[in-house]
């Protein structure tokens, strides 16, 4: 006897209603529209594994598991990307193969001729015993995943978009890679890393060590200095193109709309602050923003030290991928006395999201940028003659490689075009820091990566002069 699919019966009465066989129709007791408490009820707890230390969690768990049986994590360690492929192979396998393909997975109870499928496993419509004769509405597949010697691959779907068992299909070339820094052992992370950074000049990473609670905070601040300082407290910190009094700034520092020489007369729709976060001895704290409500200071300087962190993981795999020594980059772009500027970008909603831009397109004159984004998407690259979206993944970090890495490298690495669009309604807000040599760095092809085959492609320059001639638009 063949099992009808109550995906194939909803498509049904999809259209018609009254098409809906009885047998689907509940009993009172169990009706949800007569069952379902709809008054107010407290919520089921959601408890953040990253956030809090041992016996916080150990505690809110076990309560949880007393009071509910039941909550809901976050913090949790699976990467999106990860949970997003799952979905998509299940998808996949529901509304992309054809009926008689599904059909081959099928369990017992249809008659179904699921490939060595003993008991249990298999695409099904009914897992237990029907009670007073009613149906589920539901279609499942079921099978084991662990301990390894209960798995039974040949009943594991073979789908055609999706390689099913590995959780990671053939990705069309449009998806900016996510490199989960804690899911993979060492020579994986190096590969990931240096085929994005070829192939892209771009790549976000999750399990990168930053707690959200610290990138929360982050975000925070710079609502709090955009958002609620009245104007003429911002204009305090005011960079000099305004006239502006930035306390004790020199040059770049401080509140400003325009970083670089306009292109056509033309503006980006941006107000920004910008600062030096390290090294220490270059770091201002008077223009640092002094907010009633944040410790600017306190977060900013926690959120460095991270990102130091990041950039040295970043610049040893870097290494790695060119197949030099571990510090070689991290050397070559100045050790220690590498410069960290933070940038906080406020793109106020835009009136006209069609015409206006955000950011023209430029690649960074950095060595290599690392950028906490809001929720608002807005981030694009130029790929294949393409301007693609970066997609917003929560508590992902964007690594841009900037023009440095791709003149170290004599051009194996890419410096990424990117430019960011507006939006109608939404504020988007990024946090980039750009992480440039010392001024009086010379610049130029590593020697181990040019030969007689790779003459370099770049002339060596001190990166100060590099910097002179991209901000006022001259030839390098
Ligand atoms: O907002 C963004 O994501 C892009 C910012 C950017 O490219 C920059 O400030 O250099
Ligand atoms: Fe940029």
């Amino acid at each position: 006897m063949e099992v009808e699919r109550v995906q194939l019966i909803a498509s049904f009465c999809a259209s018609d209603e009254g098409a809906m066989p009885p047998e689907f129709i509940r009993s009172d007791h169990e009706q949800p529209c007569l069952t379902t408490f709809l008054g107010p009820a407290p919520a089921i707890p959601v408890i953040d594994l990253a956030a809090f230390d041992g016996p916080e969690v150990t505690r809110a768990i076990a309560e949880a598991s007393r009071e509910w049986g039941i909550f809901q994590v976050v913090g949790h360690g699976v990467p999106e990307e990860a949970m997003r492929e799952l979905q998509r192979a299940g998808r996949e396998f529901f509304e992309e193969l054809p009926q008689e393909e599904k059909e081959k997975y099928a369990r017992k109870e249809a008659g179904g001729g699921a490939p060595a499928s003993g008991g249990q496993e298999g695409y099904g419509t009914k897992l237990q015993r029907e009670l007073e004769g009613k149906k589920a509405w539901v279609d499942f597949l079921f099978h084991y995943i662990a301990p390894p010697s209960k798995v039974n691959h040949r009943i594991w779907p073979v789908l055609p978009g999706t390689d099913y068992s590995n959780g990671s299909r053939a990705r069309p070339a449009t998806a900016i890679p996510v490199i989960d820094l804690a899911a993979f052992d060492g020579p994986e992370i190096t590969r990931a890393i240096a085929e994005a950074s070829r192939e892209w000049g771009i790549f976000q990473v999750v399990g990168h060590g930053v707690p959200e609670e610290v990138m929360r905070e982050l975000q925070r601040a710079g609502r709090e200095f955009f958002e609620e300082l009245p104007q003429e407290e911002k204009e305090k910190y005011a960079r000099k193109e305004a006239g502006g009094g930035a306390p004790a700034s020199g040059g770049q520092e401080g509140y400003g709309t325009k970083l670089q020489r306009e292109l056509e007369g033309k503006k980006a729709w941006v107000d920004f602050l910008f600062h030096y976060i390290a090294p220490p001895s270059k770091v201002n704290h008077r223009i640092w923003p002094v907010l009633p409500g944040t410790d600017y200071r306190k977060i900013t300087e926690e959120y460095t030290k991270y990102v130091v962190d990041l950039v040295d993981r970043m610049l040893t795999e870097l290494s790695k991928g060119l197949e030099l020594e571990d510090q070689a980059l991290k050397e070559a772009v100045g050790a220690d006395s590498l410069n960290l500027n933070l940038k906080i970008n406020y793109y106020p909603p835009c009136p006209r999201p069609d015409v206006a831009l955000r950011v023209v397109a430029h690649t960074d004159m950095s060595a290599m940028t690392i950028l906490v984004p809001n929720d608002v998407p807005g981030l694009q690259i130029l790929k294949d003659d393409r301007w693609i979206n970066v997609d917003y993944v929560p508590n992902a970090i964007i690594v841009h490689i900037g023009d440095q890495i791709e003149i170290l490298s004599n051009g194996i690495y890419k410096s990424v075009l990117h430019r960011s669009t507006v939006s109608k309604d939404k504020v988007r807000m990024s946090w980039p820091v750009f992480c440039s040599p010392p001024g009086d760095s010379v610049i130029g092809p590593l020697q181990q990566v040019v030969n007689e085959d790779n003459p370099p492609k770049y002339k060596a320059k001190m990166f100060k002069e590099y910097a002179y001639c991209k901000i006022n638009k001259l030839p390098q």
